[in-house]
């Protein structure tokens, strides 16, 4: 039984572009403080579903709240932080100007962004045009602008392309003190791995339909937990036969690098250097996220 309210409640929601099928019945839930990432390929639905939650797109059918009210109406998009990439700043204005905006238009007094822009290492760059910063700055600016109202819901869109292995963690420390306080995120993006650190939950989108929502180690779990990759004169069909193999990858021809997964990496390799005493190269990991989104999506794409 759900206990508290959703910060985001999506249900039944489809969403065409004329011929196109962009979401085909999505229905999701974030709860406080809770850090749901949205992985899948291009064209999978991810912005349509971030647009129809901020209320900028009204759903064909369905419905999405945010804290029980209509995103498309001022009063509940208050409670909305967004960072998207392809929201363009004025460029005449400094970055103060910009966030003290920003507290404003939801309500609160322009000396709100004091804090943030401290919080976000941001208060030397006050002064400056948005024009002359680096992109990380930017998008710095546009977390602070998202952040200075306390949003319910904050919604980012790739927050930490371009950002380097620094500001990342900083980033990311920035919004685990918003959680920890209620905030729920929903995140979209490429970096899987990324995602497996900081998600609460990865909704795995293709082709307009939720294929999962689980807790990343969850998703990989329900993957074969190993791979192995050698150099083999063994053929594709040799390979397939061997014990406990679950799929074969990479055999072009007469000692190919190929990728074996397996549920039991020891047994294989056994029977793999008594049938192959030239076998080299050998690799054994574990299955990451990315070929969990990837064996769920179908395609080389997602872990693009
Ligand atoms: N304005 C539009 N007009 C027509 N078709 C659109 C429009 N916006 C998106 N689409 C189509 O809807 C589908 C879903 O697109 P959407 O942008 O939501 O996917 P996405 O998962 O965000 O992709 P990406 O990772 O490339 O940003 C795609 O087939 C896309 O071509």
């Amino acid at each position: 039984m759900e206990t508290t309210q959703a910060v985001l409640a999506a249900e039944g929601l489809r969403y065409r572009y004329g011929e196109t099928v962009a979401l085909d019945g999505v229905d999701l839930r974030v709860g406080p403080g809770e850090c749901v990432a949205l992985l899948g390929p291009n064209g999978a639905g991810k912005s349509t579903l971030v647009t129809l939650a901020v209320g900028l797109l009204s759903p064909q059918q369905g419905t999405v709240r945010i804290l029980g009210g209509d995103p498309r109406r001022a009063a509940t998009r208050r409670r909305l932080g967004v960072a998207q990439q392809t929201l363009g700043f004025p460029n005449t204005l400094t970055v103060g100007e910009l966030v003290s905006g920003a507290a404003v238009r939801g309500g609160l007094r322009a000396v709100a962004a004091v804090a943030i822009l401290a919080e976000l290492g941001l208060t030397d760059l006050a002064r400056r045009r948005v024009t002359k910063l680096s992109g990380g700055q930017k998008q710095r600016v546009q977390l602070a602008m998202a952040l200075v109202t306390e949003p319910a819901l904050l919604v980012l869109d790739e927050p930490t392309v371009g950002l380097d292995t620094r500001a990342r963690r900083d980033f990311w420390q920035i919004l685990a003190r918003r959680r920890a306080r209620g905030t729920a995120v929903l995140v979209t993006t490429h970096l899987i791995e990324e995602s497996r650190a900081v998600a609460d939950r990865v909704v795995v989108l293709d082709r307009g339909r939720i294929l999962a929502d689980a807790p990343p180690e969850e998703l990989v779990s329900r993957l074969p937990d190993r791979t192995v990759t050698v150099r083999t004169g063994l053929g594709r069909d040799g390979l397939e036969r061997l014990p406990g193999v679950l799929g074969v990858s990479g055999v072009s021809g007469e000692d190919s690098l190929v990728t074996i997964q397996t549920r039991s990496p020891e047994d294989l390799l056994r029977v793999l250097l008594d049938r192959d005493p030239g076998l080299s190269e050998l690799r054994v990991r574990d299955v990451g996220l990315a070929e969990a989104v990837v064996a769920l999506t179908g395609g080389e794409k997602a872990a693009a």
